[in-house]
């Protein structure tokens, strides 16, 4: 399509000069603004946020138009200055533009770090730090434990010592540094309205911060280098995924010259991905099965029958047939990044009945999709068994459900994130009984949402575990 022939752009809301549509998200929870908008203008609509172009698409068929049926139209990332400063010029995974280095670089997360087998190696640190965490409930019976916080530190950890080989010793830092990050590179940021004004970032002082937090992170990326090339001196410990980085690195063996600055974004990509979407899913399903004491029950009870002895496996996970649709209806109604991670448009296309210009970025709501009254029947309500005897999956099929995306550009960590939520979330199940704190009755509570690139809960969980032997002699 020539520009001349590019007449008939998707509807949208009337828009004001210089903020076209800012003003209507502003909102701390965009996701659920542009499904409005999308229930009054139609599934694909076209808004000017500032001076950037942005289609949002709202329903699986238009979704699976974007992700499959164009993904190589679709299979870009708009680059913007948080990106570039935190990801040292975008060259991690998640923000590199779609080509031989992004390919290769999944590869080698996928094989060294994400792989079914690699993922089952891990299986004891996994095991170690649900320990821990258990021991940590256990000391706190029957006072309220801040179980966002917790779960944030425990699931960081099984990241730190998969991905580095340790736990990080600041780690309180680290994880500030890390969600501090996801949230700047929300769509929704202000300063990624006007890229052609960076002034803007300087003006409202976004700059200077965000150099000052790559600033802190590097200082830590650069520790972690330096400690894993001391040791691989060394020689006699298993590779992670660092070692392999600068394995591959010093090698030579890729088409292009990997640096520090490759081997740290990439890292940090793992880190801060791998943290926060999988906390933010098994806080999420804690707080549903708290406001739900039927499927509570339900599911404890499976879990206490399934398990033998006092200590839970990985193998007996997958008997957990519930349990496993709890997690899928928590990803359906509460998708961590409800608005996946915003996509770019290559060159002028057709979709939908609506043109599309090169370099509009690209909004593909799952959370819209995952609630769609024409493909879910009481699509609002948290119902486990809508999943029982249904084929779809999260594997990026079925567009009705893309929690990981999908296409190309798909999350690489499912397997792994999964995992740092079924057997956590079984363990928490099996030995505690959890109740609200201050008598707060189940649908008292608050479950207001808070967007950054994820949404999570406004106000972190607090509940009261009781030991499961407590809770048999009451
Ligand atoms: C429940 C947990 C998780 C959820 C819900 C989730 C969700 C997502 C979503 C929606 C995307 C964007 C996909 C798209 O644009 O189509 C994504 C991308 C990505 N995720 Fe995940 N993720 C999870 C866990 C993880 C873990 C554990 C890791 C690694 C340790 C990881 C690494 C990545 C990376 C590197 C990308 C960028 C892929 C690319 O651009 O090619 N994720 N994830």
């Amino acid at each position: 399509l020539s520009p001349k022939t590019l007449k008939n752009f998707p509807p949208g809301p009337p828009k004001l000069p210089i903020i076209g549509n800012i003003h209507q998200l502003k909102s701390s929870t965009p996701h659920r603004v542009l499904r409005s908008l999308a229930k009054k203008y139609g599934p694909i609509m076209y808004l000017q946020l500032g001076q950037v172009s942005t289609v949002v698409v709202s329903t699986p068929r238009l979704a699976r138009e974007i992700l499959k049926i164009n993904d190589i139209c679709f299979d870009d990332r708009p680059t913007s200055t948080a990106s570039q400063i935190f990801f040292y010029n975008a060259q991690d995974i998640g923000w590199a533009p779609c080509g031989e280095y992004w390919r290769q670089m999944k590869k080698i997360c996928r094989l060294e770090l994400l792989s079914a087998k690699k993922i089952r190696s891990f299986s004891s640190i996994r095991e170690e730090e649900v320990s821990n965490i258990i021991k940590v409930f256990e000391s706190k019976a029957g006072t309220p434990v801040n179980f966002t916080e917790m779960t944030v530190e425990m699931v960081n950890n099984v990241i730190c010592k998969a991905t580095l080989g340790y736990s990080y010793k600041d780690q309180a830092t680290l994880i500030e540094l890390l969600l501090d990050v996801l949230k700047t590179l929300s769509a929704f940021n202000l300063a990624s309205y006007y890229p052609r004004l960076q002034f803007l970032n300087v003006i409202l002082g976004k700059k200077a911060k965000w150099l000052k937090m790559h600033k802190k992170l590097d200082g830590i990326l650069e520790d972690v280098l330096k400690e894993h090339r001391a040791r691989r001196r060394n020689n006699n410990h298993q590779e992670d995924l660092v070692d392999v980085l600068l394995r591959v690195k010093e090698t030579g063996d890729m088409d292009f010259k990997l640096t520090d600055e490759h081997v740290k974004a990439v890292v940090l990509d793992m880190l801060a991905a791998g943290t926060d979407a999988s906390s933010t899913t098994l806080e999420w399903a804690m707080a549903e099965l708290m406001r739900n004491p039927r499927i509570m029950t339900r599911a404890q009870a499976e879990v206490r029958s399934v398990v033998k002895g006092d200590t839970i496996t990985e193998t007996d996970v997958q008997s957990l047939h519930y349990l496993k649709l709890i997690v899928k209806e928590t990803l359906r109604l509460h998708a961590p990044t409800p608005l996946l991670v915003p996509r770019e448009c290559r060159h002028d296309i057709n979709v939908g009945g609506y043109d599309i210009p090169a370099k509009t970025k690209i909004i593909v709501s799952a959370w819209a999709c995952g609630t769609d009254p024409d493909s879910w029947e009481d699509a609002e309500s948290f119902i486990p068994e809508r999943f029982e005897n249904c084929p779809i999956n999260y594997m990026g099929a079925d567009f009705e459900f893309i929690p990981f995306g999908a296409g190309r550009r798909i999350c690489p960590g499912i397997t792994f994130g999964l995992s740092m939520v079924e057997y956590p979330l079984a363990n928490f199940l099996y030995h505690f009984d959890w109740m609200l704190p201050n008598g707060l009755q189940p649908h008292e509570l608050d479950i207001t949402e808070i967007t950054g690139i994820s949404t999570s809960l406004k106000h972190h969980l607090k509940i009261v575990p009781i030991p499961k032997v407590l809770s048999k002699v009451r």
